[in-house]
């Protein structure tokens, strides 16, 4: 197993306000490899959109990184100046695809020369190269006649071509990665199937590896290869699609399964998971979960420092149901909580944590 194309370890990620200080990502730690669609799924609120804007440090003027890393390859980007960040990986090695395509597009310039800037600032080509290029990309993404929309403007397009000229400019660049939040939500159901079916054939085609946030399991359910469930600011598990659907992990894994229609089909009863959230300015103790789960196994789901425990069927999972030492009624076998077994924890060199 090779090593991982983007390794998240630790991370920490805190919005201050006026009164208040919301730790919206909290050590969290997650790998991405090569050509795999990775999903990221959870709640509103549950700390997504933070989680992909800070890959690439965009998060807003009050975010910042408290604590982790974030390596790509053998760089970490969370220690990295802001001029090298925005030089060698903000849309040449990484790009960022927005929910709403009018944040990314500028009303006032011919999409032509949008892709063409953004093709010239990162990769030292001519014009005529940058030109070739954008028509390449424009075609990659489904646009029909390309060559004769390079001098249309942002809205000449439909919502959804216009979703796929965001595309074309984050992949125009051959980025080894890219991060889409919520691409397909507002898009018409039939539009979002095409932009699911455009982001499985990038990463078939274009040696891309996808991180796609979304809300949505049923979106996971047909493009992702792993998924990570987030809830309150946590990561609470990491599996394969599969596993997620008919084995999950983690008792809310568990729950939000039950609670969406759309899975409904595959478990006995639709039910409504108890509780609401918590406010992140004040998170609960020990596992976030644990005043709506209906699992609590141990005084230590209150107040412990919950472990990552790695599943021989490829998961991790933080939650002491699958710890013995706190729950003496487990009988599976964990893999330890440092080694996977198939070496997925495999650092970068440079890297010695986790
Ligand atoms: N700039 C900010 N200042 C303070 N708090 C913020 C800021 N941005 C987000 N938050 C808070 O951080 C938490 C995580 O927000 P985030 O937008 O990352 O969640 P999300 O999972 O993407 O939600 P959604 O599904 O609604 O997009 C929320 O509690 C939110 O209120
Ligand atoms: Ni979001």
């Amino acid at each position: 197993m090779s090593s991982p194309r983007l390794s998240v370890r630790d991370l920490e990620v805190t919005y201050t306000t006026k009164h208040d200080e919301v730790k919206a990502v909290d050590r969290v730690s997650f790998d991405v490899y090569d050509d795999e669609i990775f999903g990221v799924v959870g709640e509103s609120g549950c700390g997504k959109s933070t989680l992909a804007s800070t890959i690439l440090r965009l998060l807003d003027d009050n975010g910042e990184i408290t604590g982790g890393e974030i390596w790509y390859g053998d760089r970490d980007l969370a220690a990295m100046s802001e001029s090298e960040l925005a030089r060698e990986i903000r849309g040449r090695e990484i790009s960022m695809v927005f929910q709403d395509p009018n944040t990314s597009l500028d009303p006032v310039y011919t999409i032509g020369r949008q892709l063409i800037e953004t093709i010239r600032q990162h990769l030292d080509v001519s014009k005529r190269e940058a030109r070739r290029r954008a028509i390449q990309s424009l075609a990659d993404v489904g646009i029909p006649s390309p060559e004769d929309r390079l001098d249309d403007y942002p809205h000449q397009f439909s919502g959804g071509m216009r979703q796929r000229v965001v595309i074309a400019i984050a992949l125009s660049c051959d980025p080894g990665l890219l991060i889409a939040d919520e691409p397909t939500t507002g898009l018409d159901v039939s539009i979002q199937a095409q932009i699911l079916d455009l982001l499985e054939d990038i990463n078939d085609n274009h040696d891309t590896s996808v991180v796609l946030i979304t809300h949505d399991l049923g979106v996971v359910a047909e493009v992702c290869d792993r998924v990570g469930v987030m809830y309150a600011g946590n990561l609470v598990e990491v599996s394969p699609v599969d596993v997620v659907y008919d084995d999950p992990k983690h008792p809310y894994t568990e729950d939000l399964l039950r609670s969406i229609p759309e899975t409904h089909e595959m478990k006995a009863e639709l039910t409504v998971i108890k509780g609401t959230p918590p406010d992140l300015r004040e998170p609960p103790s020990g596992c976030r979960y644990h005043p709506r789960c209906t699992k609590v196994c141990s005084d230590a789901c209150e107040t412990g420092d919950i472990p990552r425990v790695y599943q021989e069927d490829g998961s991790a999972v933080r939650c002491y149901l699958y710890d013995p030492a706190e729950n003496p009624e487990y009988e599976g076998s964990a893999a330890g909580d440092d080694e996977h077994p198939d070496g997925r924890l495999e650092r970068p060199e440079g890297s010695d944590r986790l």
